[in-house]
């Protein structure tokens, strides 16, 4: 019997999801992974401390100022942005392995960052998760009880820019029912252009 090499897996699609904090990105992630295991969801880096719950490695890695910096000089970083007074960046080099070993890959990362992939990779498909309100995002950041009040209204006016951003991307899900709109983000991860 000869043996066959095997065939080399066709790249997989990379998929960019932002959208304003306290929309339900982490929520809908989570679902996506469930209905979708077969998704790799990169870990970013940030600088920002760990909430009640959070484990490094898992979340996040949680990263001093000096590491972060280390991971910019070195060119370890494929996009990084500071938001709300930390910084936030997303490692290259296991995006870049997954999508060439054909593991359809997500960013969950916000508005300059995907900015910065939609130069580098145009290719990606860029998805905007969006509150049904403006009320209803308050609501939901405030309801879920992880930041201090002016934590909050700095968030709150960072929705405002990231909201009037939504017609830059390539789809917008509107997360009414997380189930939906995990589906729907499903969708467009797993399906692949004719
Ligand atoms: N540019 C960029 N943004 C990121 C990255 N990781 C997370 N973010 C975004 O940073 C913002 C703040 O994240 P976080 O502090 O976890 O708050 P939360 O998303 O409201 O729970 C969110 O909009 C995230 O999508 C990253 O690697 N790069
Ligand atoms: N579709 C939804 N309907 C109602 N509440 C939601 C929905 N999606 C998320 N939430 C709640 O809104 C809050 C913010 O969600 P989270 O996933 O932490 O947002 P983000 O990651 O975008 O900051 C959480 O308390 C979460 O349980």
């Amino acid at each position: 019997m000869t043996e066959q090499a095997a065939p080399t897996p066709q790249p997989a699609r990379l998929t960019v999801l932002s959208g304003p904090s306290g929309v339900g990105k982490g929520t809908v992630v989570a679902e996506v992974r469930r209905l979708f295991p077969h998704v790799w969801v990169s870990i970013s880096c940030t600088t920002r401390r760990p909430r009640p719950g959070e484990a490094d490695g898992v979340q996040y890695h949680f990263l001093s100022d000096a590491e972060f910096d280390d991971l910019i000089a070195s060119d370890r970083l494929l996009e990084y942005a500071s938001f709300a007074g930390h910084r936030y960046g997303t490692p290259r080099k296991p995006v870049e392995q997954h999508l060439a070993a054909g593991r359809p890959t997500l960013l969950e990362i916000e508005l300059q960052g995907a900015r910065q992939i939609r130069q580098r990779m145009p290719e990606a498909r860029f998805v905007f998760l969006a509150p049904p309100s403006v009320r209803e995002l308050r609501d939901r950041l405030v309801g879920r009880g992880t930041e201090a009040t002016e934590v909050v209204e700095a968030r709150l006016a960072q929705a405002e820019v990231e909201l009037e951003a939504h017609d830059e991307f390539d789809v917008v899900v509107v997360n009414d029912d997380v189930e939906r709109a995990a589906a729907e983000v499903v969708s467009l991860i797993s399906v692949v252009d004719a």
